[in-house]
């Protein structure tokens, strides 16, 4: 349980169409919260706060408001949404050597303002990103969470939904690896209402044999590029897969959720952030689930996590200019808190350590 009284405080960095969605989704969703925008365009951190202030006598009371990092200070949770995004056409990955740099910088600002934060990265190619932000921020890797496959999730889970003619929320699958272009889709757990999709009879038989799983699986892969030819950016269900993310963690929930988590050693998978279901609470990720995968999800798996190592090789120069001096991103907590109050760091400290 969380014990700390205190109004969580959550800084989102990058005020652009996912950071300010995000922060639009928190206060809709009434999610008890002091929100603080800051991004390198002031006027547009500064534009959002006042149109989502006008909103909270329609919606809940929260406190929104523009700052710069000092106004992290005692932050619980920072969200990172800067950066570029994808154009119609572009990969994630491609957006890499761009981003990383503005990773890095803003690991460091946040982290030397709000020291006691879980940082929740966002910006793509968000697992390498989450790497690189773990590396840098000296923070250990519980709580440096990647958003993952989260959305990729409940896009499948959507569509299966629809498939199967059920509640989406009543369909149990994950997609895991990369959220990009190598995920895959854990078939063998997939079920509804505790009948794995492998057992659900004549259904599923037609399912496989008509394709409709394997376009299923399409779609959830090529979303992004289909919406971005459409419209330009993806944002509300992004948003929605982070607000959900946020209330998990402020409110101690543990849900499982497939966020972007790192991987010091499983299945021969080493050293690397990717997407897996995982235990979210107060203090991050406070386990990752041991899925008993199928040998060719496993490998499929394995495939993904060395495109992502490949791309994490690729950073080293960032990561080396930027790494923490302190800590080193081995997993040690750095000193207490810039605020001088230590609130975060403390509320953390409290916690009784997960099972
Ligand atoms: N992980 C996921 O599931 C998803 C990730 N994304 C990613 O989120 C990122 C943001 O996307 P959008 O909001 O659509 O882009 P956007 O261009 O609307 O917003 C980016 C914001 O970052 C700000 N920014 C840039 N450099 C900065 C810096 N150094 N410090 C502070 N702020 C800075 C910009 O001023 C801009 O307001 C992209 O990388 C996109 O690919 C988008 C959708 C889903
Ligand atoms: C842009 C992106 O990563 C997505 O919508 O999945």
């Amino acid at each position: 349980m969380r014990t700390d009284p205190r109004t969580p405080k959550v800084g989102i960095v990058g005020s652009g169409l996912v950071g300010s969605t995000v922060a639009y989704t928190l206060l809709v969703r009434g999610v008890h919260c002091e929100i603080v925008l800051v991004d390198i365009n002031r006027a547009k951190a500064e534009g959002d706060a006042m149109d989502l202030n006008h909103g909270i006598p329609l919606a809940a009371p929260l406190s929104i408001r523009a700052g710069d990092y000092p106004d992290l200070a005692g932050a619980d949770l920072v969200i990172v949404a800067a950066g570029v995004a994808q154009k119609p056409g572009e990969t994630r990955l491609q957006l890499l050597q761009r981003n990383a740099t503005i990773m890095a910088e803003v690991t460091r600002q946040v982290v030397r303002h709000a020291p006691g934060c879980i940082l929740l990265v966002v910006t793509n190619p968000v697992d390498v990103l989450s790497y690189v932000a773990y590396k840098c921020s000296g923070l250990p890797a519980s709580r440096v969470i990647g958003s993952g496959t989260l959305l990729d999730t409940a896009r499948l889970r959507f569509l299966l939904g629809q498939h199967f003619g059920v509640d989406p929320r009543s369909v149990h699958a994950y997609v895991i690896g990369e959220h990009g272009d190598s995920e895959l889709v854990a078939w063998s757990l997939a079920h509804i209402a505790g009948v794995r999709l492998a057992e659900l009879g004549p259904t599923w038989e037609q399912a496989v044999h008509d394709g409709a799983l394997q376009r299923i699986f399409e779609e959830v892969r090529g979303a992004a590029y289909e919406i971005i030819r459409r419209k330009g950016a993806t944002y509300y269900a992004v948003a929605l897969a982070v607000a959900r993310l946020v209330e998990s963690i402020l409110q101690d929930q543990r849900s499982v959720l497939t966020i972007s988590t790192y991987v010091e050693e499983w299945q021969g998978i080493r050293d690397i952030y990717l997407g897996m279901p995982c235990v979210v609470g107060w203090s991050g990720v406070e386990r990752m689930v041991d899925l008993p995968l199928a040998p060719d999800e496993l490998e499929a798996l394995r495939r993904s996590a060395e495109l992502l190592r490949r791309a994490a090789d690729e950073v080293e120069p960032v990561i080396a200019a930027h790494r923490s001096t302190s800590t080193g991103g081995d997993g040690s907590r750095p000193s207490g808190s810039r605020d001088g109050t230590g609130a975060a760091e403390a509320g953390r400290a409290r916690r009784p350590s997960a099972g």
